[in-house]
């Protein structure tokens, strides 16, 4: 796993959130699901979403959310993120699923949010909700999946 020190170099964009052991990442905009989806011989539907009003988003109980992250990220070669939710949404009740961050990755982060609670959690813009940690990898190759931005 990647340290601070290394993690200030390797991500400057990130530099004001970067933690010990990690890297601390921001909601930005969140999403309901508004339409079916689908995975068939490879193909991908993803489902239609609307955007729901900044800042403070009302995450009703027992409903997904897909939200962004602030800011674009830039994983380098040789280098992989993964993704946990933050302690405190989870002492509230809420998670943060989330997939594997691959080595040369660049575009915007999305994860999916779920209130497991019984009771409306607020969220404001902005807020810290998960932590990405980096590992390095070795003999790595390069993401250029459908979810690659050009820089
Ligand atoms: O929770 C996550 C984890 C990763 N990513 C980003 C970084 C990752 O490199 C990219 C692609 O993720 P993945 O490889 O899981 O995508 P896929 O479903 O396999 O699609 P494709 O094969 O088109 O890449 O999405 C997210 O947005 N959310």
């Amino acid at each position: 796993m990647i340290g601070e020190n290394e993690l200030k170099k390797l991500f400057p964009d990130f530099e004001e959130l970067v933690q010990p052991s990690g890297i601390d990442l921001r909601i930005d905009e969140v999403f309901i699901q508004r339409g079916p989806g689908s995975l068939i011989d490879n193909e991908k539907e993803l489902p239609e979403i609307e955007k729901l009003e900044p800042p403070i988003y009302v995450l009703k109980p027992k409903t997904s959310y897909l939200v962004t992250v602030d800011r674009k990220i830039k994983i380098p070669k040789g280098y992989s993120m993964l993704y946990v939710p933050r302690s405190t949404l989870l002492r509230s009740f809420v998670s943060v699923h989330t997939a594997v961050g691959d080595p040369g990755f660049y575009g915007t982060l999305q994860f999916m949010v779920y209130n497991y609670g019984d009771f409306d959690y607020k969220v404001k813009k902005g807020e810290r909700i998960a932590q990405g940690v980096v590992f390095d990898v070795s003999g790595s190759g390069e993401y250029n999946g459908s979810y690659q931005e050009s820089e």
